[in-house]
């Protein structure tokens, strides 16, 4: 039997900020248009499609994960700034000296340690956020998981879903949650993407080997809003598309920002049954999340993402 709490509180809040939302619409003939144009050989094998990320089969590469997911938020702020220079920078960092993610350095990272091994020339964005969230990896991982990563997915015994939940329980940054109309939603972005990442770097396999990865949601980000948009598949009310092609600010948590994330997360689903459909065969969430990621980090420059301020992603 597949536990599922987890990805249905995910599926099932978002739904209901979907059925409630008043600033962001879901387009069913957006959705079916997109699914009539494309193609059933879909390329759907993308994760490190940008060779940026270490990988050496082992435990490693699980603390460098963790660490690189602690991470995975905020990076607009810095128009030069993005997701691979992080990725790519943890990865020299760790070549340089394998030591560097060991929990008892976590445990006292700060942000000029962060800046330094990213070889970063001015402050990042939120960087004393993120250096307190190395701290609370390290004390975590060394108070209940003898300092490793890789103990931490052990503890799953190969579910998805209670990896996601493991994680929400222990590592307090990664609760991604809030409240609408007064209702707790939660979404955990970058729990589940660390979860995809395992599934991804290691093929399935070893370390990355679920037995439930159908059981995650779409990540919501910044990035894939954006490109459902310019797909036609979401829509936004004047005022919204207003704020958002401005780039102003949307502060977390709002009505609006909530409706972004929950209507993606609702929006992919509903592109993932439709493509099952035509296809035959069962298109998992996380491929399509990380075609629809690389189709929008391609057309990036040319469309408006929404701005929050937030850790969450
Ligand atoms: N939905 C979704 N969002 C993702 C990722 C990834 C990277 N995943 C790796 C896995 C497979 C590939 O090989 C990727 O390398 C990052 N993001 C989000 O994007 C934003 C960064 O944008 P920019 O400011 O331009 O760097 C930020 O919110 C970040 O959290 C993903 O896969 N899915």
């Amino acid at each position: 039997m597949v536990p599922c709490e987890l990805t249905s509180v995910v599926r099932e809040s978002s739904a209901w900020v979907a059925s409630q939302s008043s600033h962001v619409f879901i387009n069913q003939k957006g959705l079916e248009k997109v699914v009539d144009e494309l193609n059933s050989d879909l390329h759907m094998d993308l994760w490190d499609f940008e060779g940026i990320h270490y990988f050496d089969g082992g435990p490693l590469t699980v603390q460098y994960l963790f660490v690189l997911d602690a991470l995975n938020f905020c990076f607009w702020p810095d128009a030069d700034l993005h997701y691979d220079h992080v990725a790519a920078g943890l990865r020299s960092a760790l070549m340089a000296d394998a030591s560097t993610f060991d929990a008892d350095r976590l445990e006292k990272f700060t942000g000029m340690d962060l800046r330094k091994i990213l070889n970063w020339p001015r402050e990042l964005p939120l960087e004393e956020e993120r250096a307190r969230l190395l701290r609370e990896i390290g004390t975590e991982l060394n108070r209940s998981f003898s300092g490793k990563a890789a103990n931490l997915v052990a503890a799953a015994n190969g579910s998805a879903l209670t990896l996601v939940n493991l994680i929400a329980s222990h590592f307090p940054g990664f609760r991604d949650h809030c409240i609408y109309k007064g209702r707790q939603v939660f979404i955990y972005k970058r729990a589940q993407i660390f979860v995809a990442d395992l599934w991804g770097a290691f093929k399935g396999k070893s370390f990355g080997a679920f037995k439930d990865i159908q059981g995650l949601t779409m990540f919501a980000d910044y990035i894939v809003p954006a490109i459902l948009r310019h797909l036609g598949i979401i829509s936004y009310s004047p005022s919204l598309a207003n704020k958002v092609d401005s780039f102003n600010e949307l502060p977390p948590g709002t009505e609006e920002e909530v409706e972004i994330r929950a209507c993606t997360i609702v929006a992919v689903e509903k592109l993932g049954e439709l493509l099952s459909a035509k296809i035959g065969r069962q298109v998992l969430t996380v491929q399509l999340d990380w075609w629809l990621w690389s189709t929008g980090i391609s057309l990036q420059s040319k469309l408006p993402c929404h701005r929050t301020h937030t850790i969450y992603y």
